[in-house]
């Protein structure tokens, strides 16, 4: 049976139905809306994606009537267009809306009075120069207005053609920003191009190929199939490179059908052409190749450079024992030795081994032998960076802001302009990933110092790279702090957090009142729980963002997701007087604790960050000017920040989190269930680093079974890096005559 012909009309939306505020995304694209037809008809409803359609904006709706149970006959759209306005009245409305940028209706007039009623065909096929000599349209604005008439329909003439493929339109706005008028070209040449565009990955470019008819062997599926499953598998597993026979296997099994030799043939094409580094039987992606190389002879360099003992130093720490009352410990005053002696130094010590106190002791120090020096604190994530400065009453900022990371461009401070400090602390240095360590290593200076504090039980980076792991084993000079101090000891969490560490079992004092475990092992009962525990801690007083609930894993009933939409319905109901906004299955309300997952160097909001939603507001456009698009606010730390519909695949409710995430920040209270049902993520370091999120109170509900199997299992995810073997060669190649002297 022939599909009906569709139907068409040309006219404008009166208002939105739903959403009322009409503001669709591109992952909501359903709406109805009141519509009015231009011949004069009667108004009728439209419905289907409207994702795109602005209120008011003349288009041709096309699709077939249907008639809905409850509310009658409706229009259900299969596509729409903007036509090419006609009438001088369509023209001048056309030109003096949102769409055409530097243009009010007087310009108009003045535009079809010189250009006649062809004006946006001229426009469009001879440039801005037919609007040279118009009054009041300079050729910086007369640019602008052309570009903006043809970007419109040019546009609409992609969409048309690519939409078919299975193309979304907000891909193919995106492509058109980055490839203009070629899109189609390129699409149909090599669909896998698509991916470099970031919302489109390999499988669904490969999807779009087999519609545009790509042969299955094709060097460009090769080429983008194996780009994708070397960085999928050094991205999700944490490596810097991968072995040359798995990334081989693992390609033919995603292409099946394709031969291993025209593989490696292609995979040998990508080395010579240096997409990708192969060394030896290791295959890297190029950049981290770079910055592997590049940091290992950075590190190498530093930590060949000593400057001898300072005769003056004993005294010195003598001074700030007697003045601060306290002894520090052998290996306390060993750091310190070392700080002055070494360009670099790393600190280590589980929680309590006195890393903050030795800190305070060296800034103290060096400020008294260095009284003019400038001193750096910075951390990876934002609460680790507060945490720094509020513990040494210092400023402190998270890495990226202190190498100012900006979108699109290498961080303002690199190797061409190093950062202005003498001696910079870094907390948290095991969730440095490769790229990070490589951007701040570059950016270090031959007369700066640096001493990077940290715990090396803790889980590794989430990104590529065991940096902290190959620096300590390949030599740089590293101090570990052992002695776990008399306050510490008090604490429950400390003394049962190292227990786990040495794959003891814990140990819990009903007497004391902070570390708590529940028993249960049914993970909807304990899911319950988790809820009811943080109800009780918000009714004895403590705020929200006091709360971590810290799970190992995203899926499953005690699970991010699932926590976060009990805790949700629990922590902040729904009610009138709170602004909302949804989006495909998340509902964000006034009141909700929120997570940004990525790093946006505009908004300067990191991954990780935490902040609160305080209402909607108005949208701005990429040059600041507000739309009329409602967004989502939010407060992180007393920056507001406001979210388009798109942008909210970058925020989630942070009521519970991974633990993962919780890396580098701390709260006076964590929840955390541990059950056999998260098997697989029963691991030493997972349930040690959550453990040590808490301040003050732990709570674990689950079962002793599962921590039992989480502290036994201590099977170290091997990742492959070579970063060790390079820093030692650098070493090696750096005769013992010829390392500098530092100070
Ligand atoms: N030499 C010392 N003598 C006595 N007490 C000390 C000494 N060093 C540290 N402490 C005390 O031990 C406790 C833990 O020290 P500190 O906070 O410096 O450890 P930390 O390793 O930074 O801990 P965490 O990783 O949990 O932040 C503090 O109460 C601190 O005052």
């Amino acid at each position: 049976m022939e599909a009906p012909l569709l139907e068409m009309s040309t006219g404008h939306v009166v208002y939105f139905i739903h959403p009322r505020n009409g503001s669709l995304s591109e992952e909501d694209t359903f709406g109805v809306a009141r519509w009015q037809p231009e011949n004069g008809g009667e108004p009728f409803a439209i419905k289907g994606n409207l994702y795109g359609v602005n209120k008011g904006e003349r288009i041709t709706v096309h699709g077939k009537w249907e008639t809905h149970p409850k509310y009658g006959l409706q229009f259900a759209v299969d596509h729409w267009e903007r036509p090419l306005p006609k009438t001088k009245d369509q023209i001048i409305s056309f030109l003096s809306s949102k769409f055409v940028k530097g243009c009010g209706v007087k310009t108009a007039e003045l535009i079809i009075q010189k250009l006649g009623d062809r004006a946006l065909e001229r426009i469009m096929h001879e440039g801005a120069a037919c609007l040279m000599g118009i009054k009041g349209i300079g050729t910086k604005s007369a640019v602008k207005i052309a570009d903006s008439i043809k970007s419109n329909f040019e546009i609409q003439q992609i969409m048309m053609t690519l939409l078919p493929y299975g193309i979304s339109a907000d891909t193919v706005t995106k492509m058109y920003k980055q490839w203009g008028n070629e899109c189609v070209d390129i699409v149909r040449r090599n669909p896998y191009r698509l991916t470099e565009i970031h919302l489109i990955g390999f499988l669904k470019a490969d999807e779009i190929a087999m519609t545009i008819g790509i042969s299955m062997d094709s060097p460009y599926r090769l080429n983008a199939a194996l780009q994708h499953v070397l960085n999928e598998t050094c991205y999700k597993g944490g490596h810097c490179f991968v072995f040359e026979h798995e990334l081989i296997d693992r390609t033919k099994e995603l292409l099946r059908g394709v031969s291993e030799q025209d593989i490696e043939t292609e995979l040998q094409l990508m080395a010579a052409h240096e997409q990708v580094i192969w060394e030896e039987d290791k295959i890297y992606p190029k950049h981290l190749y770079i910055y592997e190389n590049k940091l290992a002879h950075k590190l190498a360099c530093m930590a060949t450079r000593s400057g001898g003992a300072m005769p003056s130093i004993e005294n010195s720490i003598k001074q700030y024992q007697m003045k601060h009352g306290i002894v520090l410990a052998d290996k306390q005053r060993e750091a310190i030795r070392e700080m002055f002696r070494q360009q670099i130094l790393i600190v280590t010590g589980n929680p309590g081994t006195g890393k903050t106190t030795v800190v305070k002791a060296m800034i103290d120090i060096y400020k008294k032998h260095y009284p003019e020096a400038s001193i750096g604190l910075c951390a990876p994530t934002g609460r680790a960076a507060r945490k720094l400065g509020e513990l040494t009453g210092m400023n402190s900022s998270t890495i990226h802001m202190m190498l100012g990371f900006r979108p699109g461009a290498e961080p303002e401070y690199g190797d061409d302009m190093p950062l202005p400090f003498d001696l910079i602390f870094t907390d948290e240095v095991s969730m440095k990933d490769l790229q990070l360590a490589y951007h701040l290593f570059q950016a270090i200076g031959p007369n700066t110092k640096v001493v990077l504090i940290g715990d090396s039980d803790q889980l590794p980076s989430v990104g590529p790279g065991n940096v902290l792991h190959d620096m300590i084993t390949a030599g740089v000079p590293h101090v570990r702090l052992t002695e776990i101090f008399r306050q510490a000891q008090e604490s429950q969490i400390i003394m049962n957090a190292h227990r786990i560490n040495n794959g003891e079992q814990i140990v819990i004092d009903k007497n004391k009142d902070d570390f708590f475990f529940i028993e249960q092992p049914e993970p909807e009962r304990i899911a319950h729980l988790v809820v009811l525990s943080v109800l009780r801690f918000l009714d004895k007083g403590h705020k929200l963002e006091d709360i971590l609930v810290l799970s190992p894993m995203k899926k499953g009933v005690i699970g991010t997701e699932e926590l976060n939409n009990a805790l949700q319905a629990a922590v902040n109901p729904p009610a009138l007087d709170k602004a909302e906004i949804k989006t495909v299955g998340r509902i964000y309300r006034q009141g909700d604790k929120v997570i940004q997952i990525r790093n946006d160097y505009k908004k300067k909001i990191l991954n990780g960050d935490i902040g609160v939603v305080i209402g909607t507001a108005l949208v701005k456009d990429e040059e600041g000017e507000l739309t009329d698009e409602i967004g989502l606010a939010c407060d992180f730390h007393g920056k507001v920040v406001v979210y388009s519909k798109h942008e909210l695949k970058d925020l989630l409710l942070a009521y519970a989190i991974t633990i993962h995430k919780a890396q580098g920040g701390q709260a006076p209270v964590v929840i955390m269930p541990v059950s056999t049902s998260h098997y697989v993520m029963l691991a030493r370091n997972l349930i040690y680093t959550g453990l040590t999120r808490a301040e003050g109170v732990c709570v674990m509900i689950g079962t002793r079974k599962a921590l039992s199997v989480a502290i036994s299992n201590n099977k170290m995810v091997q990742r492959n890096t070579a970063l060790r073997e390079r820093i030692e060669s650098n070493m090696q190649s750096i005769p013992t005559g010829q390392r500098k002297v530092y100070g």
